[in-house]
């Protein structure tokens, strides 16, 4: 289940398996490009067929009431209920950290010029529901949006054949305080809000994590609306040395398996025995896993031990990964972090376990996967904030450099431009 390979020998191969890449399988690209077609052109029709498809349920009403939400946070656990909150709190304070502010400055002459940074207008934060339900995912999509100021938030996520939403998310919603919450889920919700229906309106962004179908209608829809990154199936590298203890490396790689057959999970060491021990352990310990199937697909497909030569090495081999989690079991983990220069989420030390990310800490669960840590962040803040520039020039400050400006237009052969300029020198 999860083979041992040696870098040294295997280093070129092994790249060709561990470079996870944005370009998903052509089967899959087929399927959603043929869904978002389809709700792009055919609306409302073409979504409730999907649904009817992939979630087994024939909608009357996309949307869940009021009343639903409410009875919902009442009808939950009291003790869920105080994590939640708890946990939103840390969330909400950890991006809290993240608000940027607008800026003004005096130019040379005194010009006015400054940068506005303003909440996008309405945005859709997608909560994954197809295997299980993500309460936690709806609060880490709702705290950086509410903290940036969004007007209008909607979340929406797969319901059950009956039509019901897992009543654990509409608990979240009503503890991030949000009521607009849509049944819908896949990559025809995804279409459905990037494009607009009959009964969707479009929104400026989507955000949120899910699988392949999820994922991969995000990026096709960025243009249309914005996007916060690819958060597609799951992802950690384990970077261990041997003061490694093997069943908490195990159990957090099943953690992640246990998302999606299409997860994956990834021990990178120097320590063979550390290596043995782990894959022994991962043979003992999957017989008493709930999702063992899931995990045993993930492992199988996306699994790996790969035994390197240095603590140095393993910190390469991970950045070719650009893993979404990484976690640092070694005895100095906050040596390595310098060495480190592409992961969604870096968790230092044998005790931070990404479940504490997952669920608790603060900083978002809501990560880049498929390689695109490279380029991508964490959600934040940022993603549902914009920038507009600000220009002040006076009569007298135009005039103090105009002919400059209209020299440059001149310069570029766009004569309406140095025109614009020289008529106002003349005025
Ligand atoms: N990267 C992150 O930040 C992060 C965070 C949390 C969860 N996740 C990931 O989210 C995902 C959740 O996946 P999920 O499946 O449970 O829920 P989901 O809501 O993402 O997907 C369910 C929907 O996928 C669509 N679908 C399923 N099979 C399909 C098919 N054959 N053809 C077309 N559409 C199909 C259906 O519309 C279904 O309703 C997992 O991959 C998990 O690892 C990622
Ligand atoms: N590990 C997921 C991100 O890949 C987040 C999550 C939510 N619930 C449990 N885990
Ligand atoms: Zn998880």
């Amino acid at each position: 289940m999860l083979k041992i390979f040696c870098f040294a020998q295997d280093g070129e191969a092994l790249k060709k398996q561990l470079s996870r890449s944005v370009s998903f399988d052509s089967g899959v690209q087929d399927v959603v490009n043929d869904i978002l077609e389809q709700v792009r052109t055919r609306g409302d029709a073409a979504l409730l067929e999907y649904t009817e498809r992939f979630q087994g349920a024939r909608l009357n009403e996309m949307m869940v009431s009021g009343e639903e939400i409410r009875s919902a946070y009442e009808q939950v656990d009291s003790g869920f209920l105080e994590v939640m909150h708890e946990a939103y709190r840390n969330i909400t304070r950890f991006h809290q950290h993240e608000v940027e502010n607008s800026f003004f400055y005096e130019g040379a002459g005194g010009v006015i010029l400054g940068q506005r940074v303003t909440p996008m207008q309405r945005a859709l934060l997608y909560v994954p529901g197809g295997m299980a339900s993500y309460p936690s995912s709806l609060l880490m999509n709702a705290a950086p949006a509410k903290v940036a100021g969004v007007r209008d938030i909607v979340v929406t996520t797969p319901c059950d054949p009956d039509g019901r939403v897992n009543p654990h998310i509409l608990a979240a919603a009503a503890v991030a305080g949000i009521d607009s919450v849509y049944k819908l889920g896949g990559a025809q919700a995804i279409a459905a809000f990037a494009y607009g229906t009959e009964s969707i309106p479009k929104v400026d962004i989507i955000t949120g994590p899910g699988n392949k179908y999820v994922a991969l209608a995000k990026k096709q829809v960025f243009g249309h609306v914005s996007i916060d990154s690819i958060a597609g199936p799951s992802e950690v590298v384990v970077i261990a040395d041997e003061t490694a203890n093997p069943d908490f490396i195990v159990l957090d790689m099943f953690a992640q398996a246990e998302h999606d057959a299409d997860a994956s999970a990834v021990l990178i060491t120097p320590s063979e025995s550390l290596a043995a021990a782990v894959r022994e352990t991962a043979r003992r310990r999957i017989g008493s896993m709930l999702r063992k199937d899931i995990i045993g697909s993930a492992l199988e497909k996306n699994g790996a031990i790969v035994i390197v030569q240095s603590i140095e090495e393993a910190c390469l081999v991970s950045d070719m990964i650009a893993p979404e989690h990484l976690e640092l079991h070694v005895d100095r983990p906050w040596d390595l972090l310098p060495s480190i220069n592409h992961a969604g989420a870096v968790f230092i030390g044998s005790y931070s376990c990404e479940t504490v990310g997952d669920y608790f800490a603060g900083p978002n669960h809501t990560l880049p996967t498929n390689g695109t840590a490279r380029f991508f962040s964490p959600l934040s803040v940022r993603d549902f904030v914009k920038h507009t520039s600000i220009i002040s020039y006076s009569k007298k400050q135009l005039q103090e450099c105009g002919k400059k400006i209209a020299a440059f237009a001149d310069y570029e052969g766009l004569q309406a431009h140095a025109e614009a300029v020289r008529v106002r020198l003349d005025s």
